[in-house]
């Protein structure tokens, strides 16, 4: 159980490489626009087009300051929200005085409207959309193109919309198994760090001080050797499904390591850790595993104290298991709290590997 800085530490958690592939999509749209719309400019004001001139000058600074924003702000502009009000705007306005010319553009400004909108909106928008493609292709075409043009927008929509709802079920599905254990469905280490870090922040600005306790089977080992492996699995399953039956919404479970677990309990003070972490080893110790496995658990609880890190606050944590590991199993330890003039001697900096 030594927590020591490794360069995986380093990498970005799901939850951000989702964040950071919704920027680069965003990016890329507005690229791409901005180089294929901004000679527009200059070709409808040479046809005395001046409002879709001007239009389109906004849409390509939209587009510029969007780009602007995520790369040296890491921000969206105005939340990305004007490209598609513009794309849809100019794609009518530019359909109904240049006809075919114009209603080309309606096709990308539709599929863009669902990679840059949450889906209900772009449903909403999209659908308000075509509705005033169709009013504007009755009035400007034969009814024939009238109703081709209707559909085959529609159609654009509806196979944009499955794509962009597939990504994002996609993109719910790789962080959900990238965060969470195939065992147990328990939270894994990979967004540990930034979850102990909200806590430290939740201590530092609003004095809310929230605890976590550590769990560790007891001889976990002689459960696999004399029962096998698959037997031990079940065991971690039964485990959590305790663990989580006794624990709030709130509370959030990690497995950090084969059979040790995590749970950080927000606001909740030391006294009231040691209660529920009390109450969870009687809740293992008293009725056996897959009928007639009887097993002990060894905890520790440790409050997050003012000025202390995140690796400092798991490693007091993990310290005192190791204390209750050595007094002799089934039993709580309370890690003494962090001081910042003595503070309590660690492995390392950084968690990362349990062993
Ligand atoms: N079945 C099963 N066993 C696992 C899994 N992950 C780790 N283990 C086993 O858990 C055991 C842990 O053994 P130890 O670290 O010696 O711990 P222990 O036997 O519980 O002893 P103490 O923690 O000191 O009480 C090892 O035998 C691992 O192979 C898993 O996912 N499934």
């Amino acid at each position: 159980m030594n927590y020591m800085p490794s360069s995986s530490s380093l990498a970005p958690t799901p939850t951000l490489a989702v964040l950071g592939f919704k920027k680069q999509l965003v990016y890329h749209l507005h690229f791409w626009a901005f180089v294929a719309v901004a000679p527009l400019v200059i070709v409808q004001w040479r046809q005395d087009h001046f409002l879709l001139s001007w239009l389109l000058v906004f849409f390509c600074l939209n587009a510029l300051l969007v780009i602007a924003f995520l790369r040296f702000r890491n921000t969206y502009f105005l939340k990305g929200r004007l490209f598609p009000l513009l794309a849809v705007v100019c794609a009518t306005y530019s359909t109904s005085i240049n006809g075919h010319a114009g209603l080309y553009w309606a096709y990308p400004a539709a599929t863009a409207l669902f990679f840059l909108l949450p889906l209900r909106e772009a449903i909403v928008s999209n659908a308000i959309f075509v509705v005033v493609m169709a009013v504007v292709s009755f009035f400007k075409f034969p009814e024939a193109d009238f109703w081709r043009i209707t559909f085959s927008l529609g159609l654009t929509c509806v196979f944009a919309m499955v794509f962009a709802w597939l990504v994002g079920r996609l993109q719910l599905e790789l962080t959900r198994l990238a965060t969470t254990d195939p065992l147990t469905g328990c939270l894994n280490r990979s967004q540990l760090a930034d979850i102990l870090n909200n806590q430290i922040q939740m201590r530092e600005r609003y004095e809310r001080v929230s605890s976590l306790v550590l769990i560790d089977l007891d001889f976990f080992k002689t459960i696999n050797d004399q029962w096998g492996h698959l037997a031990g699995d079940q065991v971690l399953k039964e485990m959590t499904l305790r663990l989580r039956k006794r624990l709030r919404e709130s509370d959030q479970l990690f497995r950090i390591g084969g059979e040790e677990f995590m749970i950080v309990l927000p606001e909740t003070r030391q006294k009231d850790a040691d209660t529920l972490a009390q109450q969870l080893l009687t809740g293992i110790s008293a009725r056996p595993f897959l009928e007639n496995i009887n097993i002990t658990a060894s905890a520790s609880v440790a409050e997050v104290s003012q000025g202390e890190t995140w690796s400092i606050w798991l490693n007091r944590a993990d310290q005192a298991l190791y204390e209750a590991k050595s007094r002799g199993r089934n039993q709580v330890v309370n890690a003494p709290r962090y001081s910042q003039d003595q503070p309590p001697e660690t492995d390392g900096e950084v968690a990362d590997t349990v062993s």
